[in-house]
């Protein structure tokens, strides 16, 4: 979709004007419309609408006028709710621009068509061209009080990156001081206000009204923010997952990336320090999910130019290595913001932005860019409901609540979902009795929301994060076993039947055993499929789910290619009993290695007959 220029030279980093605006209509046509050779004034050509000239919407029939409202129809469900529409650019040669007039009576065909489908048409630029005028708009389904799109950015990065810092700037609207005055308003624990640093998940909320204006307004004196008020107000509320960077906290930050659905990762870059510790780490995991990446180049007020630019260099030579594979493009205007905005979700661009958490530099670029991103999670109301719990609380008074991410369709009040697996792989019924969206009580929750419900007669230690509440059309069956093509993007020596690691799927965060797979053993860049098996309690899973698998440095990604319904299988104990000394013991007992603070990993590598020394994790996960 977008035109890259490859006169540029290779070590540049592409900027955003290389990338041709997505025109209003063009390249998702269906058959037998647009890209006819010739046309009429309308941008007619025989009986078909040409979608791709500039002129379509000038004055269109009654049919013409169908077909647009259809297409757009289209293009609003694939963007979740809204996109981004180009008047007066077909996609059909050089010749862009518009007149008055006809710039005139486009944008009140499109004014009509945004009022037959509910929803806000909101300007957003207007540059001129050989041809005339071309305009920018945003187009928004038009939310009531109580709804509004929502949009998650997983935030991650080194440890002193900015993270927390950029957040307290964004959502609590106050510049920091350089010495961790802004993120202060963020930690959640006591020892990450004296250490300085994020050890949980965390999520704060940014809203945007129908305007593209920033609603958030802590209150004057305790600082703190109130949710409801901020979606109230919003018609976007970007949720940032806030993910810790310093090493001791990946596995959490991994559960971040997977168990919260992020629909785009902002990795964050200290300028001075540039690319160090976990940022490649951390990309790689965005990649291994194909979750979009932009990234975000913080304290460019401290930094010296030439530091800068190197920073710059390295980042773009990482983002365009073979394991990244990505076109890196440097934000640096408002236009660059709609260009690597409508492009976006092609995944293959990422979008570089400079900022100054102290001076601000920046910062309504990167604003207007959150604005403008939409939400990756298709939504049909058709589709039964699929709810992945990610939190449990206990609240006085209420009881139970668990919080997480509508996978699929749509849950109402009182509606009874299955909650489960439990440790013996069943699903029990349970109602719906109120439902939260950000603190806000509303009566139904869709695909690619976050929620929390209070849940009735049940006791908060029965319930586990990976559990999944679900429609009962679904006919759930838990599974101990299940295949993945993986592959191991990273272990110091063999991986082969019988080890353990721990498995990120979703929300499910459990230690897995390798049964069997269809290589001897697996050195670092192996593909494979592999044959695993929980080790504690049957999961609900499902093909095409993206997983990682990981004990310390050991990092492996992939897809869930087969499940095997729990009641196919009986037994526990994965392999005859060998010399191995790592495998699981009886139900219940074995801990992930990682959460007791040692490696059961030890002893010898199946069929590779090589005595494995305790693993040293020297290595790192390399991109480049
Ligand atoms: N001068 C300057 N200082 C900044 C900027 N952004 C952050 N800082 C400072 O950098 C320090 C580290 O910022 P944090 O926001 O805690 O970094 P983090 O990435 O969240 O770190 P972890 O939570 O440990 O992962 C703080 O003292 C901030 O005040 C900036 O743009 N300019």
């Amino acid at each position: 979709r977008f035109k890259q220029h490859y006169a540029m030279p290779v070590e540049s980093i592409v900027p955003a004007c290389m990338f041709a605006p997505d025109p209003g209509f063009g390249d998702d046509l269906p058959d037998g419309e647009g890209f006819e050779d010739g046309e009429g004034t309308n941008g007619e050509s025989g009986d078909h609408l040409n979608f791709s000239s500039k002129l379509v919407l000038v004055s269109p029939s009654g049919d013409q006028y169908d077909s647009l409202l259809r297409q757009l129809r289209e293009r609003m469900d694939e963007g979740c709710g809204e996109t981004i529409y180009v008047v007066g650019m077909g996609s059909d040669g050089g010749d862009y621009g518009l007149d008055e007039k006809d710039m005139e009576a486009s944008a009140a065909t499109v004014r009509s068509l945004c009022e037959q489908i509910e929803a806000d048409l909101i300007f957003l630029r207007e540059r001129t061209e050989a041809g005339g005028r071309i305009r920018d708009y945003l187009i928004r389904r038009r939310v009531g009080e109580l709804d509004f799109l929502e949009v998650r950015v997983a935030v991650v990065g080194n440890v002193d990156a900015g993270k927390s810092t950029l957040l307290g700037v964004l959502t609590h609207g106050e510049l920091d001081n350089g010495r961790g005055f802004a993120r202060q308003k963020l930690f959640r624990h006591k020892h990450e206000m004296e250490s300085g640093r994020t050890s949980s998940v965390g999520n704060d909320i940014l809203g945007f009204d129908q305007e593209g204006q920033v609603v958030n307004k802590p209150d004057s004196h305790g600082g703190s923010l109130d949710w409801t008020k901020i979606c109230e107000r919003s018609s976007k509320v970007i949720t940032f997952i806030d993910l810790a960077g310093h090493e001791k906290y990946l596995k959490t930050t991994v559960f971040g990336m997977t168990g919260h659905m992020p629909d785009f990762c902002m990795l964050m870059v200290g300028s001075n320090a540039g690319i160090v510790g976990m940022t490649k780490e951390h990309l790689g995991l965005a990649l291994a999910l194909n979750v979009p990446v932009f990234v975000v180049v913080t304290k460019i007020d401290m930094c010296p130019a030439n530091i800068l630019q190197e920073t710059l260099k390295l980042l773009q030579r990482l983002l365009k290595s073979p394991g990244c594979r990505k076109i890196p493009v440097l934000v640096q205007n408002k236009d660059d913001v709609i260009v690597t905005a409508s492009n976006f979700s092609s995944e293959r661009m990422c979008p570089i932005f400079q900022i100054s958490n102290v001076t601000g530099e920046n910062m309504e670029l990167l604003k207007m860019f959150l604005n403008l991103l939409s939400c990756r999670t298709a939504y049909s109301d058709d589709e039964p409901a699929e709810f992945q719990i990610d939190d449990t609380y206990s609240v006085p008074g209420v009881g139970t609540v668990v919080s997480g991410t509508t996978l699929r369709g749509l849950i109402r009040l009182n509606d009874t979902l299955l909650l489960g697996p439990d440790p013996l792989g069943t699903f029990i019924p349970i109602a719906v009795k109120s439902i939260h969206r950000k603190r806000m009580p509303v009566r139904e929750v869709r695909a690619g929301q976050t929620a929390s419900f209070a849940l009735k007669k049940i006791k908060r230690s029965s319930i586990r994060k990976g559990m999944v509440m679900i429609s009962p059309k679904l006919t759930p069956q838990a599974t101990w076993e299940f295949e993945a093509e993986i592959l191991v993007l990273h272990h110091p020596t063999t991986i082969s039947p019988r080890y353990q690691a721990m498995v990120h799927c979703g929300s499910i965060r459990q230690t897995a055993t390798i049964l069997t797979m269809n290589r001897d053993c697996l050195r670092t860049g192996d593909k494979a499929t592999v044959h695993f098996r929980f080790i504690k309690t049957p999961e609900y899973m499902h093909c095409d789910q993206r997983l990682v698998f990981r004990e310390g440095r050991t990092k492996a990604v992939g897809t869930v290619t087969k499940v095997t319904p729990s009641h196919l299988h009986c037994c526990r104990t994965p392999a005859p009993s060998g010399e191995h000394a790592s495998g699981p013991g009886p139900a219940g007992q074995d801990a992930c290695p990682e959460e007791e603070g040692g490696h059961r990993n030890t002893g010898r590598d199946r069929d590779c007959g090589k005595t494995r020394k305790p693993l040293l994790f020297t290595g790192r996960l390399r991109i480049g």
